[in-house]
Formats: structure tokens, C-alpha cells, sequence
């Protein structure tokens, strides 16, 4: 995918930022009360019980935040923090390698954890459930299973889409927690800590205009954050004003409600071309040259959440509120 300025995945230029920009406390990190509110039950009663916190299972779209969000749990839990991915273990001796070098205690933190390969799966089972290996030693007649005592550990799943994990994966979850896009408020208030990490100032406004152009995102706040820093130090002005801020993301091509090229192409292709819908996902795909499966899982759901767009049995439909977004009529009223 080219680099959209305001697609919620991580990007290269995000990386070395973003380690920089990580609350590392569960006090810092903003916004998500709910999910907050009971992560900090359990880690306490987790704590006071000496034992490992429940397994976490945190979902939801990109850049909302639960890599940060599983460092923190280690962090407050006071333990090591271990990070892979699903699509970086191949074979179950890779996960098992893994499991068995932990300490007792530890944070495991599987990213992208639909994507394990299902025998990498089934030795997680055994691991999450009773904290052991079932390994076969040897092979043809004398082969045997051997069972392999591991320290316990907490695991941590993220994944940006939960239906796609297998039923006894997800049930071997205590904690299922689902990051929801962020208001306006919480979004500001991470524009107006990152600045300070950047030192530099921002009006208020200029914070809200950058928050609610985000798509209740973090990573795309502090994204638009760094590119209208540039423009603001280009133009030699001493904090960042909203009339610089609204000049830049203008540049970038983001509009008022936070939407680019690729949103006004999707929405237009089905006004355009089918009177608003409903159309079927992979006919809006063919026509708009994406995948399908990206329109899915990085454009939609935030059309979807402003309701823009809404999900029918028969397909896609443009709402009368994107219609008025555009200062069209809707057809046929
Ligand atoms: N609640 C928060 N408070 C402050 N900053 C946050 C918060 N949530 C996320 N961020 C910032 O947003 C950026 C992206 O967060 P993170 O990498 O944790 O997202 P993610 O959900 O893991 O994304 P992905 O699905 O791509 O892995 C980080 O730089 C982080 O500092
Ligand atoms: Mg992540």
C-alpha cells in the first residue's frame, strides 16, 4: 500500500518516533477509559495474588494503540516485556523456543496473533492453558510426547481483527479488551503531550483541528502533528498556530472531517457509479483499484464509524450524511 497520510498502519517513517512517543505507565496513557479501568483491576488483584496476570486479548483497527498498551501491562505488572508476531513464528519449534526461555512472570506479546499458523496455534493451546509443552521426541515407532513444565507467563494478543482468531484461541483469553476510536478530547490531549516531547508549542486550537482531523486515531494525530511542525518551522514561526495548521493539512490533502483522496475516491466511485449503492465490496474494489480486503480493513471502518457508509446484505451504501459532506443531493429525493 503507498504511504497514505492518514491510514492508521504503521509506516516506516513511524518507527523510531513512535518508541519516543510511548506512554510507558497506565497513567499516561490517554483516553480508553473503560478498557483502562479494568486492566488496572486485574493487574492489581493479579499483583496482591502474586501471580501472573490473565491472558489479554487487545483488538481493534490499527494505531489505537495495544503494542503500547501491552508494554504497559508488563511495565505495571514489573516484568519483562517480550515481543513477536504472528507471521515471524513459522513453526511450532519457534514458539516453542520462545515459550521455554521466558521467566516466570513474563509478558509475551504475540502482534498480529490471527496470523499464527494453526500447528503454531495448538502448542499454545497446552502453554496458556496449563503452562506446559507437550513436544515428540524421536520419530517412527519409538517417537514419544514429552511434557515440558514453563514458567508461567502472561500472553498478549493483539489483533486488528478478532473474528478472524479461531474459537479456542480466543476462549483461552481471560481478558478480551477492544480499543475504541478515540473523541476528539483524549486525541488533543495526545497532540498537546507529543508537542511537549517535541518542544514545541501549540495553540489549543491548532491542537483540536489536528485531533479532530484524525480519524480517532493516535498514530495519525501524531503523524499530522510532524508535518504541520515542518510547514509551522519553515515559515519561521515560533509554536504552531491553527492557521498554519489548516494551511498544512490542506497540503497533505486532508479534509475537514479527516478524509483523503482514497476516502473521496471510494465514497464518489459508489455515488458515481452505482447512485450510492448497494454495492458489493469487491465491485467497489475493481473500481476503485484496491483490494478489497485493504478497503475492509483500513478505509472502512472509520467511514463506517462517522456513518458514512453503512454495511447492508446486499452490499455498501453511501449515507445522506456523506452525500451533505460533499454538498450533494441524494439521488432520487
Ligand atoms: N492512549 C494513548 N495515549 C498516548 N499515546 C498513544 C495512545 N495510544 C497510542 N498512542 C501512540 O500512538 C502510536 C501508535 O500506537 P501503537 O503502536 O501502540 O498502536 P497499535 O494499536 O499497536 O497499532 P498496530 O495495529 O499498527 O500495531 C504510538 O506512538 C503511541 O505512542
Ligand atoms: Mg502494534
Amino acid at each position: 500500500m503507498d504511504d497514505r497520510m492518514i491510514s492508521g498502519e504503521q509506516q516506516e517513517a513511524d518507527q523510531d518516533i513512535e518508541l519516543s512517543l510511548r506512554p510507558e505507565r497506565l497513567n499516561q496513557y490517554i483516553g480508553q477509559h473503560q478498557v483502562k479501568n479494568n486492566l488496572r483491576i486485574f493487574i492489581e488483584a493479579a499483583r496482591m495474588r502474586n501471580e501472573p496476570l490473565d491472558h489479554a486479548l487487545l483488538y481493534g483497527p490499527p494505531g489505537l494503540g495495544k503494542t503500547t498498551l501491552a508494554s504497559i501491562i508488563a511495565n505495571e505488572m514489573g516484568v519483562q516485556f517480550r515481543t513477536t508476531a504472528g507471521p515471524a513464528i513459522e513453526r511450532a519449534g519457534d514458539l516453542a523456543a520462545i515459550l521455554s526461555s521466558l521467566e516466570p512472570g513474563d509478558v509475551l506479546f504475540i502482534d498480529e496473533i490471527h496470523r499464527l499458523p494453526r500447528s503454531v496455534e495448538e502448542v499454545l493451546y497446552p502453554a496458556m492453558e496449563d503452562f506446559c509443552l507437550d513436544i515428540v521426541v524421536g520419530n517412527g515407532p519409538s517417537a514419544r510426547s514429552v511434557r515440558l513444565d514453563l514458567p508461567p507467563f502472561t500472553l498478549v494478543g493483539a489483533t486488528t481483527r478478532a473474528g478472524l482468531l479461531s474459537a479456542p484461541l480466543r476462549d483461552r483469553f481471560g481478558v478480551h479488551s477492544r480499543l475504541e476510536y478515540y473523541e476528539t478530547d483524549a486525541l488533543c490531549s495526545i497532540v498537546e503531550r507529543t508537542a511537549e516531547i517535541f518542544h514545541v508549542d501549540i495553540d489549543y486550537d491548532a491542537a483540536v483541528e489536528i485531533a479532530r482531523r484524525s480519524r480517532g486515531t493516535p498514530r495519525i494525530a501524531n503523524r499530522l502533528l510532524k508535518r504541520v511542525r515542518d510547514i509551522a518551522q519553515v515559515k519561521r514561526e515560533d509554536g504552531i498556530s491553527k492557521e498554519t495548521t489548516q494551511e498544512a493539512l490542506k497540503m497533505l490533502q486532508v479534509d475537514d472531517e479527516g478524509l483523503d483522496f482514497i476516502d473521496h475516491k471510494l465514497l464518489k466511485g459508489i455515488m458515481d457509479g452505482f447512485q450510492g449503492g448497494p454495492v458489493g465490496l469487491d465491485t467497489i474494489a475493481a473500481t476503485i483499484g484496491e483490494e478489497s480486503q485493504t478497503i475492509e480493513d483500513v478505509y472502512e471502518p472509520f467511514l463506517l464509524q462517522i456513518g458514512y457508509i453503512q454495511r447492508t446484505p446486499r452490499g455498501r451504501v453511501v449515507t445522506p450524511k456523506a452525500y451533505a459532506h460533499f454538498n450533494r443531493e441524494v439521488p432520487g429525493s
